[in-house]
């Protein structure tokens, strides 16, 4: 029998970022693509990101966690679901160690530290960001070589012109704008995410600096089109527009769904993101469901 069979699972969200939660620890089952695309199908299961949780590999780690969107491709990092992760693994009834108040998750990507600051509110630590083209770390001074110039024609959208590449663990491409909603995000989604300058195709961002400490973002993600929010898009732009001389390294990051606090810290360069969870629902995986999928 295959180990999704009647698998529970927990929906979640993350500022609307919906998020679902597996536990696969104890098996050696690995989620495929086309598993991973038939529980997005099912509206209880559906999520903008599949959490699933694996033994931990490396030794002082809580667990390891593979991410995958959507349409079943997988991704190095989710802030968003890290903290929804991170809730299930000290909350919830079944999954949880109360006990627990900091946690050390890993991804595709590296380490990803969860701190719980509030009954449903979460620290993530994401790392330090990198270029996303030569992956230098940022920890010293740089040279911004992250500039490239891209430009989409208008379909009913003003002009997008050099974004700035960030890697938070997976690709994102940051645009500034005056206003991230006087575009359709819905069209020119697609056509930036699958540009060719992208070689992994990037998550997609629209950000205006409101103030040094207020940014306003929307996100078309890779593997998921438009999202209510997107952790390691707001950690992306905070970055970008650190980067260009348009923000404090602290700062409220508005999306859709809600805001983030995100800070870029000095000391060691890592970017810290702050925010709540919602848990919704629990439900277990239909059988027939993944049979289809095989
Ligand atoms: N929603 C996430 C990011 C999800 C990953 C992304 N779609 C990718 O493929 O890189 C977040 O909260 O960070």
């Amino acid at each position: 029998m295959n180990a999704l069979a009647n698998r529970r699972f927990l929906k979640m969200n993350g500022l609307g970022n919906q998020i679902t939660v597996l536990d696969l620890r104890g098996t050696k089952h690995v989620v495929s693509e086309a598993e991973a695309r038939a529980i997005a199908s099912e509206p209880r299961a559906r999520f903008d990101q599949l959490m699933v949780l694996h033994d931990a590999v490396t030794p002082g780690t809580d667990a390891f966690v593979r991410i995958y969107n959507t349409d079943g491709s997988e991704a190095g990092a989710c802030g968003n679901g890290t903290r929804c992760v991170a809730w299930a693994m000290v909350a919830d009834p079944q999954m949880g160690d109360a006990a627990k108040t900091r946690l050390a998750l890993q991804t595709k990507a590296g380490l990803l530290p969860a701190v719980r600051e509030g009954e449903t509110l979460f620290t993530v630590d994401m790392g330090v960001p990198r270029l996303a083209w030569d992956q230098i770390p940022l920890a010293e001074p740089f040279e911004d070589t992250s500039r490239f110039e891209l430009q989409i024609g208008p379909i009913d959208s003003p002009v997008l012109h050099t974004p700035c590449a960030v890697n938070m663990g997976n690709p994102h491409a940051v645009f500034f704008v005056e206003d991230p909603y006087a575009y359709n995000l819905e069209q020119i989604g697609p056509l930036l995410e699958n540009h060719p300058i992208f070689p992994d195709r990037a998550n997609i961002e629209l950000a205006a600096v409101k103030a040094p400490d207020h940014i306003v973002l929307r996100v078309w993600e890779r593997g998921a089109g438009i999202t209510q929010a997107c952790g390691s898009g707001a950690c992306a732009a905070l970055v970008a527009a650190v980067r260009r001389e348009l923000s404090a390294r602290k700062a409220t990051v508005s999306l859709p769904g809600g805001d983030l606090a995100i800070e870029w810290r000095e000391s060691d360069a890592h970017v810290l993101m702050t925010g709540p969870v919602e848990f919704e629902w629990e439900g277990w995986i239909d059988p027939a469901l993944i049979e289809r999928a095989a």
